[in-house]
């Protein structure tokens, strides 16, 4: 069965910009696949080619087995990056806008919960608070009950717990079957909802998998940040990896096992400290391993 989302060596540039180059994937039913990158990479241009709102120069794209702009639109929602919907509307007035697309839509009031809007459903989108106007925007690529969701950075700006809300709405509905397309840059949001993370640079996929996986091939090793006022030269001539880091000390490669091992060689060196903190590699580690120094931009621009 061929995949229900498919790029093949696609190709788009904008004069001389080059926002795809060469790139392919594929996406099966059912799967969230997460799409990370430094900004400017081509993820807005990677879902629009998929969505059918940019055409590649040369390449092939199809969703749900047919080129994406014949695809019936019943089947298939789109939240973008940018969304700025008529302010003078209610969120409830917006949704109800959005099933009138549709053939068979979702209760508007079911949805309007579902994103946590029940209470401010009435008021108009301009007084909503940024987060709120983005529920909102989520809700109106929920209406149609689409077979295949493309969310563009859908919790920017949204309050952590709403994240998490969201988050736990998105896997429900991956749960039930629902193929998600996903761009973000918060690795914690890859890393929770992604079945597979693709890091796209430069128009390029530089590594696909998931998010284990990849932590596992690319996000280097466990360590203990120290934060002190100690050189590393304090900790010379033991049998430790130790450099030095913004907060005090990092000491590399120690496993939950060496950590008191560690913190004796600490005391052992009379070495004082304020803090201690254990940390594993996370998709944060793999994105500035592999997306370098644009990484390292994109992620301190976003912050
Ligand atoms: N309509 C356009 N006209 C000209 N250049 C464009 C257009 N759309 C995108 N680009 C350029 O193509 C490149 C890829 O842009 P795109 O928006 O796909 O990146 P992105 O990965 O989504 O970035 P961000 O993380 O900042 O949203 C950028 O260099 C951008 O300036």
């Amino acid at each position: 069965m061929e995949p229900v989302l498919v790029a093949e060596d696609v190709h788009r540039s904008y004069g001389d910009t080059t926002a795809l180059d060469g790139l392919s994937l594929s996406v099966a039913a059912g799967e969230v696949f997460a799409l990370i990158g430094p900004n400017g990479a081509g993820k807005t241009t990677l879902v629009r080619a998929l969505t059918g709102t940019t055409t590649p120069d040369s390449g092939r794209v199809s969703a749900l087995g047919s080129a994406p702009d014949d695809v019936d639109r019943n089947r298939i929602a789109l939240l973008p990056q940018a969304f700025s919907p008529p302010e003078r509307l209610t969120g409830r007035e917006l949704l109800d806008y959005y099933a009138g697309l549709y053939d068979d839509p979702r209760p508007v009031d079911e949805v309007l919960a579902e994103v946590g809007m029940a209470g401010d459903a009435d008021s108009w989108y301009e007084t909503l608070s940024g987060g709120q106007q983005r529920r909102i925007c989520v809700g109106t690529a929920l209406v149609n009950d689409p077979d295949v969701l493309f969310l563009d950075e859908p919790t920017t700006g949204i309050d952590p717990a709403g994240r998490r809300d969201l988050w736990a709405l998105i896997a429900d509905l991956a749960a039930g079957g629902t193929t998600v397309f996903l761009t973000t840059h918060d690795m914690a949001e890859a890393e929770e909802l992604g079945d597979r993370v693709g890091l796209l640079a430069a128009g390029r996929l530089v590594e696909v998998g998931s998010p284990g996986a990849l932590v596992a091939d690319h996000g280097g090793e466990s360590r203990l940040v120290v934060e002190t006022d100690a050189g590393a030269d304090a900790m010379a001539g033991r049998d430790y990896r130790v450099s030095e880091s913004g907060r005090g000390l990092t000491i590399h490669g120690i496993d939950p096992e060496g950590i008191g091992g560690a913190v004796a060689a600490l005391e052992d060196a009379g070495i004082e400290y304020e803090s201690l903190t254990w940390s594993q590699p996370s998709l944060e580690d793999v994105y500035l391993e592999l997306a370098g120094d644009r990484a390292e931009d994109a992620l301190g621009g976003g912050r």
